[in-house]
């Protein structure tokens, strides 16, 4: 995916990734995140997702990462906050108190600029890149946070009968992208009743993820 179908993608309006209230796994999970009050947790490809102002109204510090700046400005305004931007490397940062979005690549981001992360929390990241990516993404998400511990949520179908994204991401998979750093535990598996893409046969998976040193 190129940054201009992402981009596309805001400026048609066309966010059916978008929840517009607290993911129900979340709400369920968040405690695995041991992201109480002061945590930060962060979220990678974070959109303006309200998973935000609902770690943030459990008192956790959120950190993200996007690539759209008309999201994260929309962000701030459904939050009412007012963000001090400023530069961070080749990203903006969009910071006030208790969360700093970095708008720009991902890729892009560096451990230095990110700051220290007590946890990640991934919905509709990991499953929004192509397979090559995914590999790179990993890695990254390892080097950015030093392997932080996370929640992940991924959803499999038939990939043959729709194209990405999201791309189906099979349990093993996430096994294979995460498995040699992280103890790798599904909690949960429901099917997407509104199905996704046309398709009827949709599943949703939440993962914890637990460095195996941690
Ligand atoms: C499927 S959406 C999910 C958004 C959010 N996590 C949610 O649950 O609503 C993926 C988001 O990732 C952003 N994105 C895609 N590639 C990116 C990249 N390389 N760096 C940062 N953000 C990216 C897109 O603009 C989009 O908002």
């Amino acid at each position: 995916m190129t940054p201009d179908f992402w981009h596309g993608k805001w400026q048609r309006n066309e966010i059916g990734f978008h929840e517009g209230r607290p993911n129900h796994f979340l709400v369920r999970h968040a405690d695995r995140l041991a992201a109480g009050a002061g945590s930060r947790v962060f979220l990678p490809l974070c959109g303006k997702t309200r998973d935000i102002a609902w770690l943030m109204g459990r008192g956790a510090r959120v950190a993200g990462a996007e690539l759209n700046r008309s999201a994260i400005e929309q962000l701030f305004a459904e939050l009412e906050l007012a963000p001090e931007v400023t530069a961070a490397g080749p990203l903006e940062r969009f910071s006030a108190a208790g969360i700093d979005i970095f708008v720009g690549d991902v890729f892009a981001l560096t451990p230095a600029h990110l700051g220290p992360v007590d946890a990640i929390y991934d919905r509709a990241a990991l499953v929004a890149l192509p397979g090559d990516v995914r590999w790179h993404y990993a890695g990254h998400l390892r080097g950015l946070t030093g392997g932080a511990r996370q929640l992940l949520i991924s959803y499999e179908y038939d990939q043959s009968l729709a194209k990405g994204p999201p791309f189906s991401v099979q349990a093993d998979e996430v096994h294979a992208l995460y498995g040699a750093d992280y103890h790798v535990q599904e909690l949960e598996t429901a099917p997407v009743e509104r199905g996704l893409k046309g398709l009827s046969e949709v599943v949703e998976r939440i993962w914890q993820l637990v460095p195996r040193q941690g």
